[in-house]
């Protein structure tokens, strides 16, 4: 793995101000952020969450996922703790990419469901690595993880490649007409430890302006 520290800054955020860590991978030529808050050295486990890149939902305000709404509750319950590490993996689109996103969009636009749209483009349902996790928490001491994640399969990997976690907390929230069936493909085919009773609604007027 060829993760290089290139600089770290302040960012400040509605929540808290952050200390952003820049990384590249030399393999891929991509880079990775990372989003710390107070002290995350030392053997206490840091509240943690690894996402991995939406730009539609991350940036564009889409309803369609929940990544968005997961990104901005992650980052208010590190700045409610007051401690804690916010990885953000440029693996856009479960790691096909964002054109080969849009592209199963438009199968999904059409019918299929997320598991679908993406094997029908010849890729598996999830190509995530998250083996670059290892070298970004080392440089940032972090030495175990409560996670924010409601995928096991994420857990395990991260356990795998070496990352100490000691446990999982749910992170529920975002639901909304347009990605209850994204959501329940997630719960039912991605094997997401989740009900969709579960999830904190957006907001009904935000969901009627939006439409
Ligand atoms: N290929 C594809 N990728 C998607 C789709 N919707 C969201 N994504 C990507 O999925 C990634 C987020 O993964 P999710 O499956 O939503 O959630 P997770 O990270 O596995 O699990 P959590 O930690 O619980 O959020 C991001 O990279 C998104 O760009 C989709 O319909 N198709
Ligand atoms: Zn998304």
């Amino acid at each position: 793995m060829t993760i290089r520290f290139i600089a770290a800054s302040r960012l400040p955020t509605p929540w808290a101000t952050f200390t952003l860590h820049g990384f590249e991978d030399e393999a891929t030529g991509k880079d990775h952020v990372a989003l710390t808050l107070g002290d995350v050295s030392g053997e206490a486990p840091v509240l943690g969450r690894v996402h991995s890149e939406c730009l539609t939902g991350d940036a564009l305000f889409s309803m369609r996922c929940d990544c968005g709404y997961q990104l901005q509750e992650a980052l208010k319950r590190i700045a409610g703790e007051g401690r804690g590490v916010l990885l953000y993996l440029r693996q856009e689109g479960r790691g096909i990419g964002l054109l080969n996103k849009i592209r199963a969009y438009h199968l999904q636009d059409n019918g299929a469901d997320t598991v679908e749209a993406n094997e029908r483009l010849g890729f598996g349902a999830d190509m995530r690595r998250y083996d670059l996790c290892v070298p970004m928490l080392d440089h940032l001491g972090v030495q175990a993880l409560r996670l924010m994640t409601n995928n096991p399969r994420k857990v395990d990997a991260l356990t795998r490649d070496g990352v100490n976690v000691t446990q999982r907390v749910p992170l529920t929230t975002g639901i909304n007409p347009h990605n209850e069936g994204y959501l329940a493909t997630k719960a039912g085919k991605l094997g997401h430890m989740m009900a969709l009773g579960d999830f904190t609604p957006v907001n009904r007027v935000d969901v009627e302006r939006k439409s």
